[in-house]
């Protein structure tokens, strides 16, 4: 499917998209999946995953601040979503700080996740390969990252999204790049999160390679127009949502490469 009619999918759906996310990422992450049209719920204890994992759209996992009851919550909610053929999205926020860290996202792409998106250090290093992350940001090109991805993207049969400057995803064979956006998003603390969020409620309307290209592209559009009218990390946060929000489905075309 073309990212513009993910996009109208997304919201004449609504897909409800399970959002297991990171205590800095859920605020921003609820308001970007409502902005761009979907419905986030972010639950995390153990004891619901059984009930609601199996009845949403979607799931996403990121373990950008975890701990031992959130991990068993992942991978409960990741096994169903596997079981039941729901799709997942994984962001490995900076799972190479900590052997803790690096097991569990380990044991989480080994549940064969939809999609991962992570930023180019984030990959580089789920291969093991040493990068320059600094803790939650990259330190490493996203062209460093792409080998990477394609490998990562082969042996477990899943989609690799690397976000930057200049955004890349492939499924191993396919490959694309998404162009636009702004400086200023690596300065919006969660902006990555928040759009793995997302990511789950477009995989909740489309094939995996589609609608991480679509998720890419509609970031970047609202990126750029934001960047148009804010005046610094405060106020292009608030013009993003609303930028997300009036993204027209015919702009995304214009920024992939
Ligand atoms: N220098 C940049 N120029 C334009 N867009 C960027 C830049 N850096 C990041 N982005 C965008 O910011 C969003 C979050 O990406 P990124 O900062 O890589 O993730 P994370 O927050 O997980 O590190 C993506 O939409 C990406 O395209
Ligand atoms: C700063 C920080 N610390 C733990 S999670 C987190 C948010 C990371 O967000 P992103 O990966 O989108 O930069
Ligand atoms: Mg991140």
């Amino acid at each position: 499917m073309v990212p513009q009619d993910l996009l109208t999918e997304v919201r004449d759906e609504n897909p409800l998209v399970h959002c297991i996310t990171n205590y800095v990422a859920m605020n921003i992450a609820a308001n970007v999946v409502l902005a761009a049209g979907a419905s986030p719920a972010m639950v995390h204890a153990p004891e619901e995953i059984a009930d609601f994992t199996p009845i949403c759209g979607a799931l996403t996992i990121n373990i950008g601040t975890l701990s031992a009851p959130w991990q068993a919550s992942m991978v409960a909610a990741a096994t169903t979503a596997h079981a039941r053929s729901i799709p997942w999205v994984l962001d490995p926020v900076a799972h190479f700080i900590s052997g803790y860290r690096k097991r569990t996202a380990q044991d989480l792409l080994s549940l064969r996740p939809t999609i991962v998106r992570g930023n180019a250090s984030e990959i580089l290093a789920l291969t093991g390969e040493a990068g320059a992350g600094k803790g939650a940001d990259t330190g490493d090109s996203v062209d460093a990252a792409q080998g990477a991805a394609k490998a990562l993207a082969a042996q477990f049969g899943t989609v690799i999204a690397i976000t930057g400057p200049v955004d890349y995803v492939t499924d191993g064979v396919h490959e694309a790049r998404v162009v636009g956006g702004s400086p200023m998003m690596p300065k919006v603390t969660a902006l990555g999160c928040a759009q793995t969020a997302l990511m789950g409620a477009y995989a909740a309307t489309g094939p995996a390679f589609d609608a991480a290209l679509a998720t890419l592209a509609h970031f970047k559009v609202a990126g750029s127009a934001a960047a148009k009218l804010a005046k610094g990390p405060g106020s292009f946060k608030m013009h993003f949502l609303d930028a997300l929000a009036a993204t027209q489905a015919a702009d995304l075309e214009q920024v992939i490469a």
